[in-house]
């Protein structure tokens, strides 16, 4: 099976965690966007979508399923999004898509986090993928030193094929940390998040995952939290 293949299993397995009636926090990347073309088969069941970024609240769009805005919402049932990395204790690094901040807002009000991901995903220790950091511009350099004094190598991302700052929705800049290896990624995240400038760290460890759907080869695997 191709990365894709396991990547849309998971997908369609995540459709058993929708809750009627309900409002749908959906996550950013290929695997959220396999499992927007899932829930737009069954969009009459819920109620609407919160989305954790533009391109995805325009692909749910596209499908004709609702999109709230969060302050809109009083509950979100189920939050449903990829990973770039995730340990067997459902902690993971995210943001490789940029939509770090927004997913963290999303799946922070949501009662339960389901995270899809193929089989290459699930590592030992986080960190080998590098670790995305959202700065306020004015901040970055500040920033990164810091975030160099923790031992990792900080660059700011850069638009594609351009030596210009990538945006994100937010208007803020990412800065992609390499060569961390994570043993304690709560004690992380908190560091992080005390460095005046830092919007939001994509390490989701304080709120991890309650749910992995795995996919594998094999099938997929179902891991709880
Ligand atoms: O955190 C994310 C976006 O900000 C994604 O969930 C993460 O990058 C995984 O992406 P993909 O499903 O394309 O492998």
């Amino acid at each position: 099976m191709t990365q894709d293949e396991l990547k849309q299993a998971t997908a369609r397995a995540a459709i058993d965690y929708v809750v009627d009636g309900e409002i749908i926090g959906v996550g950013t990347g290929s695997t959220a966007n396999f499992f927007i073309d899932e829930l737009a088969k069954i969009k009459d069941r819920i109620k609407g979508t919160v989305a954790s970024s533009e391109a995805t609240a325009a692909r749910l769009a596209g499908h004709g399923i609702p999109v709230f805005d969060l302050n809109d919402v009083d509950s979100i049932a189920v939050y449903i999004d990829g990973a770039d990395e995730i340990n067997a204790q459902g902690a993971m690094i995210k943001g490789g898509g940029a939509a770090l901040t927004r997913e963290k807002i999303v799946a922070s009000v949501s009662k339960q986090f389901v995270c899809i991901a193929d089989g290459s995903k699930l590592v030992e220790t986080l960190g080998k993928f590098p670790l995305p950091v959202e700065v306020l511009p004015m901040a970055r350099n500040a920033v990164m030193r810091q975030l160099a004094a923790l031992g990792g190598q900080p660059k700011l991302r850069t638009k594609a094929g351009s030596e210009e700052a990538f945006v994100t929705d937010n208007g803020g800049n990412i800065v992609d940390v390499a060569g961390l290896s994570i043993t304690d990624p709560v004690a992380l995240e908190t560091r992080i998040n005390a460095i005046v400038g830092v919007v939001a760290v994509g390490l989701f460890a304080a709120r991890g995952a309650d749910v992995c759907l795995l996919g594998t080869p094999e099938g997929v695997r179902k891991q709880q939290y």
